[in-house]
């Protein structure tokens, strides 16, 4: 409420104004209380102190605690719109019972300090999300800062570093501080209009980045357009929202081109096509930071042929190899673009799915290994095949630093898994 000017709620005459009509509507709800106010006292914590905490600032004129439940509430990611909401019933009906009293002029005042007081309100949700969002922004790009292999996630630096201009010109509201407007001139635009053109050859995927960069700045650039206004907390600060939803939608993009990128230019095990295991280590340092980054859990995938040995005693090392090209072959067919996958031994193979929690790595296991199951190798007569799978999630807030002894954590736990699966009869997923 810092933002309540001095004509407003504080004249004495508008204090007493409040404060009475505040009572009349308590002692009216105590009797009979209305629709509205019951929906809203089941569904909500934050109502009965949304108007005991007015009624509290108005009779001693302090507006600390007040502050200091806006501040709660904002910190506990209660919805600004929830709040807004409570706070438009509260002003409804102390405006009912006015006009009801043909107090004409009291409702007009009234109204006018409502609207203040939802500013000041609204201000507060404001500050609160913009030190989250500087802080996660800041932590966002320590992660890309740190990566040894920055690739196309250079430019998703670059971006953040626009992100964090913006917050900044926000939280100063000074327009002329504002980044670059303009999608296509920003760095991120300049080299997703001209590299990123001749780098991504997948039409859909550069035509959904392209539309998420320019909505972003659209957003922001109405951003830009309130940033003078004296009454725009509340717009400005669904705005940085949506701004933050699309930015980090668009760093998963990238990671996910990102992937791709590694999976053409590191060299690959020459029977599979794969890459080779000794870049494990790199690569799943690096996306444990993109993962950190973008705010999404990938997803590790082990599996191991089953009963392998008895195909190259039976057939010959030649129709083992024919086998795991086979096989190769389906894992190819059947994961996305941008999946790391890794020849992590003999007959042993790694994957790392980005953005892919938990439930969906399982199911994409499972996938895989019908499709092993279903899919002989060609022979006469025709070999069955199975496959083993072991699966592990790793999520980003489950850990602050990454390091070497994490890494291999993450291998040993799918490997245990994946164990675990052959213990438990092979051809399934743990
Ligand atoms: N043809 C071929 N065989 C390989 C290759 N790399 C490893 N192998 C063989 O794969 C077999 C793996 O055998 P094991 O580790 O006993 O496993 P398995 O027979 O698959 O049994 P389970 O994993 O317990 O189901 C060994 O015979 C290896 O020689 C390769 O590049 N080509």
């Amino acid at each position: 409420m810092g933002q309540i000017n001095e004509a407003g709620w504080r004249t004495t005459h508008n204090r007493q104004l409040l404060e009475r009509l505040l009572h009349d509507l308590d002692a009216r709800l105590r009797d009979d209380p209305p629709d509205e106010v019951l929906a809203i006292e089941s569904t909500s914590v934050a109502w009965p102190r949304i108007k005991d905490c007015l009624l509290e600032t108005l009779v001693s004129g302090d507006e600390t605690r007040c502050q200091a439940m806006l501040r709660q509430l904002a910190g506990s990611d209660t919805p600004f719109m929830l709040f807004a909401h409570q706070f438009g019933t509260l002003r409804n009906l102390v405006l009912k019972q006015t006009l009801a009293a043909g107090a004409i002029d009291d409702a007009q005042r009234v109204m006018a300090l409502f609207e203040e007081m939802e500013e000041g309100f609204a201000a507060i949700y404001l500050e609160v999300f913009l030190n989250r969002l500087g802080t996660r922004n800041h932590l966002r790009l320590s992660h890309i800062r740190v990566l040894s292999d920055k690739n196309l996630l250079s430019y998703f630096e670059s971006h953040l570093e626009w992100m964090a201009a913006l917050i900044d010109a926000t939280r100063a509201r000074l327009p002329a501080q504002m980044p670059e407007l303009d999608p296509t001139r920003c760095q991120f635009g300049q080299w997703l209009h001209a590299e990123g053109l001749r780098l991504i050859r997948d039409r859909s995927h550069i035509e959904q980045i392209h539309q998420l960069h320019e909505a972003m700045h659209h957003v922001v650039a109405e951003v830009g357009e309130l940033l003078p206004h004296r009454r725009a907390s509340g717009p400005l600060y669904a705005l940085l929202k949506k701004a933050e939803t699309f930015s980090l939608e668009l760093g998963n993009e990238i990671s996910l081109l990102n992937s791709i990128v590694i999976m053409s230019v590191y060299s690959k095990d020459t029977l599979t096509g794969f890459l080779s295991r000794r870049f494990l280590d790199r690569v799943l340092a690096n996306q444990m930071e993109i993962a950190k980054a973008t705010e999404s859990p990938f997803s590790v995938i082990m599996f191991d042929l089953d009963h392998f040995k008895e195909i190259n005693d039976r057939w010959g090392h030649p129709t083992g190899d024919r086998a795991l090209e086979h096989v190769a072959g389906i894992v190819r067919d059947t994961l996305r673009q941008s999946d790391l996958i890794f020849r992590y031994g003999g007959e042993e193979f790694l994957l790392v799915c980005p953005s892919t929690p938990q439930a969906q790595a399982r199911l994409l296991a499972d996938k895989l290994r019908q499709r092993i199951a279903a899919s002989p190798l060609p022979n006469t007569p025709p070999i069955p095949l199975a496959a083993s799978f072991g699966v592990v999630e790793v999520a980003p807030a489950s850990y602050e630093v990454v390091d070497t002894r994490l890494v291999h954590e993450v291998v040993a736990a799918c490997d245990g898994k994946l164990y675990a699966a052959k213990r438990s009869g092979r051809n399934c997923v743990v």
